[in-house]
Order: C-alpha cells, then sequence, then structure tokens
C-alpha cells in the first residue's frame, strides 16, 4: 500500500504560523535575533510540526514564512528549506511529549555565557528566585543545569549530544550551543516565552557575578 501524504489542516497552521510570528517578532525587538539567526517551531499534531523558513529575517516574519515539517525534518507541502537547525526541533517533540512550542535564539548574553561555560560542559543555577520561571521548579535552593555542548553544522553530531544528556537520565530544560545561543521549549508560548525570559535573565546575572567578582 503506498503511503498516504500528511494532510495539514490550513486553520491549525494558520493559528500556529500567526502565533510563531508574534512571538518572533517580539524576541527579535529584545536584540535576540540578529542577522536573520534564530528559529522557532511550535508542534501541530503527533506527525507535524510548524517551523521557521532557513534565512528568514526573523524580526519580519509573516505566515508565508512558516512551512511544515515531519517528526524527520522532512518539508511537508512545501518546497521551501526549512531551518538549517530543524532537527534540534522534531528531536524535541519526540522526545519530549509535552513539549508543543520550541524557541531557539542568539542574545549577546547566551552567546557569550555559551564561551564562557563551554570549558565546564553546563551553566550550574543554584540560589536565583528566577529559577522558580522554570515549570516544575518549586525553590530558589534546586539545581538547574543547563548543559553547552560543542558547537557543530552537522546536526546529527548535536542530536546525539542532546539524546546523550537525556539517556543519561539528566533532566534537561534547555541547552546552549558553545558560540551560538540557547534551545529552550515548554507546553505552550507562554512557558517556553517564560524559559526563555528566565534563561537569559540568569545567565545574565551569572555573566555579571563573573564581572563583578574580584
Ligand atoms: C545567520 S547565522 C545563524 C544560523 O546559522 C542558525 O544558527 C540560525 O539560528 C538560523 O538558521 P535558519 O536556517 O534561518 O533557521
Ligand atoms: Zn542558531
Amino acid at each position: 500500500m503506498p503511503k498516504l501524504l500528511p494532510t495539514v489542516d490550513p486553520t491549525l497552521l494558520a493559528e500556529r504560523a500567526d502565533a510563531i510570528a508574534g512571538a518572533a517578532r517580539e524576541l527579535a525587538a529584545f536584540g535576540w535575533t540578529p542577522a536573520t539567526s534564530s528559529n522557532f517551531s511550535m508542534r501541530i499534531d503527533e506527525d507535524l510540526a510548524a517551523i521557521t523558513i532557513s534565512g528568514r529575517d526573523k524580526g519580519r516574519l509573516g505566515r508565508d514564512d512558516i512551512m511544515v515539517v515531519d517528526m524527520e525534518g522532512k518539508a511537508v507541502g512545501s518546497d521551501h528549506r526549512p531551518s538549517a537547525e530543524t532537527g534540534l526541533h522534531t528531536q524535541v517533540y519526540r522526545r519530549f511529549p509535552d513539549a508543543n512550542v520550541v524557541l531557539h535564539t542568539h542574545s549577546r548574553t547566551q552567546s557569550v555565557a555559551s564561551r564562557l561555560f563551554a570549558s565546564q560542559g553546563q551553566v550550574h543555577l543554584e540560589g536565583w528566585e528566577l529559577q522558580k520561571a522554570i515549570s516544575g521548579y518549586t525553590t530558589h535552593e534546586s539545581v538547574l543545569d543547563i548543559p553547552v555542548f560543542p558547537n557543530t553544522q552537522h546536526m546529527p553530531e548535536l542530536e546525539a549530544r542532546v539524546d546523550a544528556w537525556i539517556d543519561a537520565g539528566k533532566p534537561l530544560y534547555a541547552y546552549l550551543i558553545d558560540g551560538h545561543g540557547i534551545y529552550t521549549w515548554g507546553r505552550d508560548m507562554a512557558e517556553t516565552r517564560r524559559h526563555l525570559e528566565a534563561l537569559e535573565f540568569l545567565l545574565g546575572c551569572e555573566l555579571d557575578l563573573r564581572r563583578l567578582s574580584p
């Protein structure tokens, strides 16, 4: 039997595209998506996700800048090229069934922190009230480790590092890529935005501590 092509509900896709474009415009206004960098996606259903087309200016996205991929990262119903980092998005949807949104940005704070903490392999966060902005965290006394993976243009290599972290049983809410930026996710756009904003703030605090400590 020939395999049926997945179909996309146009109303659902338009909804997702508007949500992605709206969030992207706001994050771009913060200066977190310089020079067309960053990428964003939302799950449509079990098999499909809406994601930014590669190379678009993330501060000027509209519905036509969003396309559909399957959970292997293959384009569905479009000749456009999905984000160069699509594999990292679909990996989150495969590994975390509750995740419905993935945001990846390149702020200056994220980029500098990724380089500063790369040799330690992670940013160790402890004692910050804002850790409670990460779902499941109820106290500043908890430990929140954000791994820093080496950068590569070869997505399967990065995916393997993310898989290894998860398979080791370590909690994962976000990760940095060295010299590159951050990935985080959540159940919906509001939760994912909260995670991203909290992590940006916490990384900024860690950088300030190192600047100000004798
Ligand atoms: C413009 S440099 C940044 C890119 O190499 C990449 O890291 C990125 O975030 C955007 O890639 P894209 O293919 O547009 O999704
Ligand atoms: Zn990137």
